[in-house]
């Protein structure tokens, strides 16, 4: 089978091309192999401009010998060379054609896995214990959970790591209010509201000075390992965790219980993580607290920022508990690739605990590091959503008022019966929020908006939902599905138009998995929805005058692109029903 797509293969051919008639050596991507946006062209190659300034020779001159030493006759019918030196790509239609026909046994729908896997350990989700889960906590798991399923289709090894916030100072006082509410380490409880029980254990702390001295030592006894305040501890933990997973579950979003590794599972290291520091003379005292300095941080006036690794009173902080991450994530587990899918605000926090585990040595050039961040889901005020209390929503209302509004733009056109449209209606509305989230470059705020990331039309989950039913009605209606083998004839321009996007999916994953933004392979996928438009509009399939060789050709056309939008969907965590 071929690896990649089409514009993969162009690439190669380029660089053997340069490599022989030039004596010059690039790299695939350096190629520049772009789609055309020529009538006539499928493909274009820009290389000839920057390798022209590159060897002091004019690139139409460069671009005159590339194709001369092109040994692409087998796939590309026709080459021009156009304007200061672009060259235009048709390619082979009897090529174009068999690729066709061999897609449509491969599940992977042309895209190969990679050659060499890496080792990826992703933070994501990671809400806080005795909290609910805010929008910044939902975007983190939708972000996240895509990024993984995108990067282990692509073949690499993905370790999900969930840093649930389960430690810290505010448990001491969370495990006394606990006492009070009348838990005992064996009772059955359960916390109905988690931020009020938050809220009231605040409330006490700033109010009664009592309760604030058994809450600081509350958290002595915690961090000293005491049994009973540990069980109690635990009861908190396991009452957020039974919470957190209905929301996962709802959201489809692949977090599994073992894959919580929260702030608390550090815990042990830190002392070490500390003292090798200090052993490696990475570390200064600052104001009573053992500090670090990264290169290359400073406020506006210009000093030094410091990471602070132990506090003034022997405590450890988020910074350390994230030095710790990265040692035992790179170190103990060996992975190349440390993700961590948080809100943009963090982003100085994670270039800074990046750079002082690259001083220490726990990160190499083998490791990638990257804060995957993004931005907030704004209201129609443009303000950070909330509910009208001023509290954050509640995600679990969100999630199934998505739902229930779905069900009612299902209601209007489906003739489903009852069962069937509430699962449908699930698919609808947790897709909807999904890809409201996904469909916009990440790092962005976004506003939510329930008519637009429900509507029909435009680059929405349902609009690509609906675009595959659609398909599959006509496949059923077919009476057949397209036999492996079948030729595939691309007779009107729209077809050609059809199969090439097709072809694409490929380099529209690469690209979305290699800076991490799913919104690349969304727009890809409306892209291919809108031309089956386009195909469907100019090609007709079912109709009697459609010479049969073409009707079959036709539904092979459809059932790729059926396949291509249900394995994007999927990779993006959302389901594709196969009626609506
Ligand atoms: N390794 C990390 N710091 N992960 C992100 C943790 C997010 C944190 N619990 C919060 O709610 O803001």
């Amino acid at each position: 089978m071929h690896n990649g797509d089409v514009s993969v293969e162009l690439a190669r051919r380029v660089v053997a091309a340069l490599d022989t008639a030039l004596d010059v050596r690039i790299t695939p991507a350096e190629a520049l192999i772009r789609p055309s946006t020529r009538e006539g062209a499928d493909y274009q190659c820009n290389v000839a401009m920057s390798l022209g300034k590159r060897l002091g020779r004019p690139p139409r001159e460069v671009a005159t010998e590339i194709v001369a030493a092109l040994d692409s006759a087998d796939l590309v019918a026709q080459t021009e060379i156009a304007g200061p030196g672009f060259i235009n790509l048709t390619l082979d239609r009897d090529w174009l054609q068999h690729r066709a026909t061999a897609l449509l046994d491969d599940a992977r729908v042309g895209v190969a896995a990679v050659e060499q896997p890496r080792r990826f350990a992703i933070d994501y989700g990671s809400p806080n214990v005795a909290k609910e889960m805010h929008v910044g906590h939902l975007r983190s798991s939708i972000i996240g959970d895509a990024i993984a399923r995108l990067l282990r289709f692509e073949g690499h090894e993905v370790i999900a790591h969930n840093h649930l916030g389960d430690w810290g100072t505010p448990f001491g006082m969370l495990i006394e209010h606990l006492i009070d509410e009348g838990w005992t380490s064996d009772s059955e409880h359960t916390i109905s509201d988690l931020n009020g029980f938050y809220q009231e254990a605040r409330k006490k702390f700033d109010a009664d000075p009592e309760f604030a001295d058994r809450s600081r030592t509350r958290v002595v006894q915690l961090q000293g390992g005491d049994a009973r305040t540990l069980e109690l501890w635990q009861q908190l933990v396991d009452e957020s965790t039974r919470h957190f997973e209905k929301v996962y579950q709802l959201l489809g979003v692949q977090l599994r219980p073992e894959d919580i590794y929260g702030e608390s599972f550090y815990n042990p290291y830190l002392n070490e993580v500390v003292e090798e520091l200090e052993a490696k003379g990475l570390t200064e005292l600052s104001d009573g607290a053992v500090c670090m300095f990264p290169p290359g941080f400073t406020n506006r006036d210009g000093d030094r920022l410091p990471l602070i690794v132990r506090k003034r009173d022997g405590g450890y902080g988020y910074a350390t508990t994230d030095l710790a991450t990265a040692r035992y994530w790179a170190g103990e587990r060996g992975a190349t690739d440390l993700l961590y899918v948080v809100g943009t605000p963090q982003a100085q926090h994670f270039a800074m605990v990046f750079a002082a585990s690259r001083q220490a040595g726990w990160l190499t050039e083998e490791h990638n590091a990257q804060h995957v961040g993004f931005g907030s889901i704004l209201g129609s005020d443009g303000k950070t959503i909330r509910t009208r209390a001023g509290g954050s929503i509640k995600l679990v209302e969100l999630l199934n008022e998505a739902v229930d509004r779905a069900a009612s733009v299902v209601a209007e056109r489906s003739e489903l019966d009852e069962q069937e449209r509430a699962a449908v209606a699930r698919a609808v509305g947790i897709g909807a929020i999904k890809y409201a989230d996904l469909s916009g470059d990440r790092e962005k705020d976004y506003t939510f908006d329930w008519n637009r990331m429900l509507a029909m039309d435009g680059n929405t989950a349902v609009y690509l939902q609906y675009a595959n039913t659609r398909i599959l009605s006509i496949l059923r209606k077919a009476g057949e599905e397209p036999a492996q083998g079948t030729p595939v004839l691309l007779a009107e321009p729209a077809e050609r138009a059809l199969l090439l996007k097709l072809l694409q999916l490929p380099s529209a994953i690469s690209a979305t998995t290699e800076s991490y933004a799913p919104h690349k392979l969304c727009n890809y996928l409306y892209e291919t929805a809108t031309a089956f438009s386009s195909f469907y509009e100019k090609c007709p399939v079912l109709a009697e005058s459609t010479p049969p060789e073409l009707r079959r050709s036709r539904l092979v056309l459809a059932k790729l692109t059926s396949n291509v939008l249900t394995l994007g969907l999927s990779l993006l965590g959302i389901d594709a029903p196969t009626r609506l």
